[in-house]
């Protein structure tokens, strides 16, 4: 039987899984129930054949697989809504929150429920998620189920618990900081002679092509950087320019930030 799907709160990371859960065919948009305040806003997913509700409540009722996608803040009133429609025998929940832990879940849905945090990030929409996993009581069946269920939209890496804030930082929140360095080198192209949608165009498929390097030959990319600074070249002219105005030391700083700021976003009271 395919297991029934409710996301508790269909914004923007809510909406890529679902889409993208779909695309990979791991479900049928009728398996999956999305649920936010103002369906209004869902409208368009209906039309494609997803359930819409604003009911929390009847929504984990009819599903087998809870996935908790509301912000921090919003969370505690989410838990004290769906609890008493929880079943720990039937539900296993889902949670993408950052900085909640499995055991803060289980506080307020009960003792014996099933949690598995996962932090995936928007490329999920497209099947190139990048998707960290942790639980501290899941069954070793629950695990590979979630691992499969993620796999389909991307790559899947089990960490401790402990690290989820740095894989937060670093794959949720980078999704931004890269998307942030292609601008920035569009910019550029733009101010050398490039129409802007050319000049995004070209940064956006060299981008790729630096990212597909390392994966393919799996490389680091100084030895792949090597290859292309030629001896007194214009590559490492511009690189070090950018590295003496803090290029990589800006980058590791801004994940250090987002990394102490995911470990700040809840608190149990609300
Ligand atoms: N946006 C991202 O790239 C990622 C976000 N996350 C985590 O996912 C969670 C959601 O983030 P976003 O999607 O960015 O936020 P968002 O604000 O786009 O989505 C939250 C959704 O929850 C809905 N909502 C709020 N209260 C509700 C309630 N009582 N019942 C039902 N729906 C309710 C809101 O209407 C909204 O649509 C956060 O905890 C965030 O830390 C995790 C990984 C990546
Ligand atoms: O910015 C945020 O708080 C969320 C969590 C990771 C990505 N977006």
């Amino acid at each position: 039987m395919t297991k029934k799907i409710a996301i508790i709160g269909s914004g923007n990371i809510g909406i890529s899984l679902a889409k993208g859960l779909v695309k990979a065919d791991f479900a049928q948009a009728a398996d999956i129930t999305l649920t936010r305040r103002n369906i209004d806003n869902l409208k368009s997913f209906a039309d494609a054949g997803f359930i819409v509700s604003s009911d929390n409540k009847q929504a984990v009722a009819a599903a087998d697989v809870v996935i908790l996608a509301v912000l921090p803040q919003q969370l505690n009133t989410v838990l004290d809504e769906i609890q008493p429609s929880i079943n720990a025998t039937k539900h296993l929940v889902i949670s993408v929150i950052s900085g909640v832990s499995c055991a803060a879940v289980r506080e307020k849905l009960g003792d014996d429920v099933e949690v598995v945090r996962v932090m995936p990030n928007t490329a999920i929409a497209i099947g190139q998620s990048m998707t960290c996993m942790a639980s501290d009581n899941a069954s070793a069946e629950n695990i590979a189920d979630v691992t499969r269920m993620f796999e389909t939209v991307g790559s899947v890496v089990k960490i401790n618990e402990d690290l989820m804030t740095s894989a937060t930082a670093l794959c949720a929140c980078g999704i931004a900081f890269f998307l942030r360095a292609i601008r920035a080198a569009s910019q550029g192209g733009v101010e050398i002679g490039f129409h802007a949608d050319e000049a995004l165009k070209m940064a956006v498929q060299t981008a790729k092509g630096a990212a597909d390097l390392l994966l393919l030959h799996g490389t680091h990319p100084e030895s792949e950087i090597d290859k292309v600074t030629s001896p007194k070249g214009c590559t490492i002219a511009g690189l070090n320019e950018m590295e003496h105005n803090g290029f990589s030391s800006s980058l590791i700083k801004g994940i250090k930030l987002s990394a102490l700021k995911a470990g700040n976003l809840y608190t149990k009271e609300g």
